[in-house]
């Protein structure tokens, strides 16, 4: 599968350009970066750390769109947005690994699943993630609002640039999911000042920042007596780096529409 790597000399660019040169089935097409880049021009591999590949970094997306199956996109909400029309164009897959996006982003990238783009999308890529978040909506259901608070924490690196993280906010739906509620009106993702006591049935954030922290998420479940903690720690980027190709393969040829992580695992039950 020939794919395109978006934000190439990020973070997770870089690591995706190390892992598609080890993972059979998956060849890197083109390597892009927002035009005036420092990075334009390097190569691709130079940067991952793996030697040259010959691919040089680019900025002409739609180029690099031609002759590729799909589009792996680690960067920022308002470029998957528009990426994500594009793939509707060509009819491509798309895997999202963004987070961050503002509400209303969901709608343009369902209508871009309609239009004809095969995308999946996730707040994280992981294996390890995705099972947690399963674990958590069953806790959920089993430990009733009345009985139990349930609280997200999260750390991560001192470049991260939102907040709650997206693994925060996937397993924040995964306890509402669980408790047969709408995520958006039982979230506090800000406590300061006289606060008042906790409000029953609420799902609560706390966001920590620093270092070189990759990305670390536990769900408490704080009852009388007793706490219940379900966590994840990432060591390596490879991780999503893997999820998100994996993704790729498995969209090659599914129909158009927008998938997630759990479809991908066979977690989805
Ligand atoms: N779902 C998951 O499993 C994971 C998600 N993420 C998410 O992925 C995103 C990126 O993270 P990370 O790699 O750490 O961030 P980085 O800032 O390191 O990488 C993003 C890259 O995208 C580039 N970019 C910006 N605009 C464009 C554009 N128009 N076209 C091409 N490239 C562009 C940036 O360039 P420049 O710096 O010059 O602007 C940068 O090189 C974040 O939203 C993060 O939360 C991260 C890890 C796992
Ligand atoms: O920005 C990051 O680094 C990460 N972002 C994702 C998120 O927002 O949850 C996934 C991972 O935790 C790393």
């Amino acid at each position: 599968m020939k794919l395109v790597v978006l934000g190439a000399a990020g973070r997770m660019g870089r690591t995706l350009v190390k892992v598609i040169a080890e993972t059979e089935g998956a060849s890197l097409a083109a390597a892009i970066e927002r035009e005036g880049s420092p990075a334009l021009q390097s190569d691709a591999g130079m940067l991952a750390g793996i030697g040259e590949n010959g691919v040089v970094v680019g900025s002409d997306i739609d180029a690099a769109l031609e002759g590729a199956d799909g589009i792996i996109d680690f960067t920022a909400p308002a470029v998957s947005v528009d990426i994500a029309k594009r793939a509707a164009e060509r009819r491509l897959v798309h895997v999202i690994g963004t987070t961050g996006f503002e509400v209303g982003a969901d709608a343009a990238i369902g209508a871009a699943a309609e239009a004809g783009a095969t995308i999946v999308k996730s707040g994280n890529m992981s294996l390890g993630v995705n099972l947690l978040a399963v674990l958590v909506e069953q806790a959920a259901r089993a430990l009733g609002p009345d009985a139990f608070d349930i609280e997200v924490l999260e750390m991560h690196h001192k470049h991260k640039v939102d907040a709650p993280s997206g693994t925060a906010l996937l397993l924040g739906e995964a306890a509402a999911k669980g408790r047969d509620v709408a995520l958006a009106d039982h979230s506090v993702k800000v406590r300061d000042g006289i606060t008042g006591p906790r409000e029953a049935g609420t799902i609560g954030f706390a966001t920590l920042r620093g270092g070189s922290v990759v990305g670390e998420h536990s769900v408490i479940l704080a009852g009388e007596g007793e706490r219940i903690e379900l966590s994840h720690a990432a060591g390596d980027r490879s991780i999503f780096a893997r999820g998100a190709i994996k993704a790729a393969l498995w969209a090659k040829g599914k129909p158009a529409g927008l998938y997630s992580m759990r479809d991908v695992l066979g977690l989805s039950g």
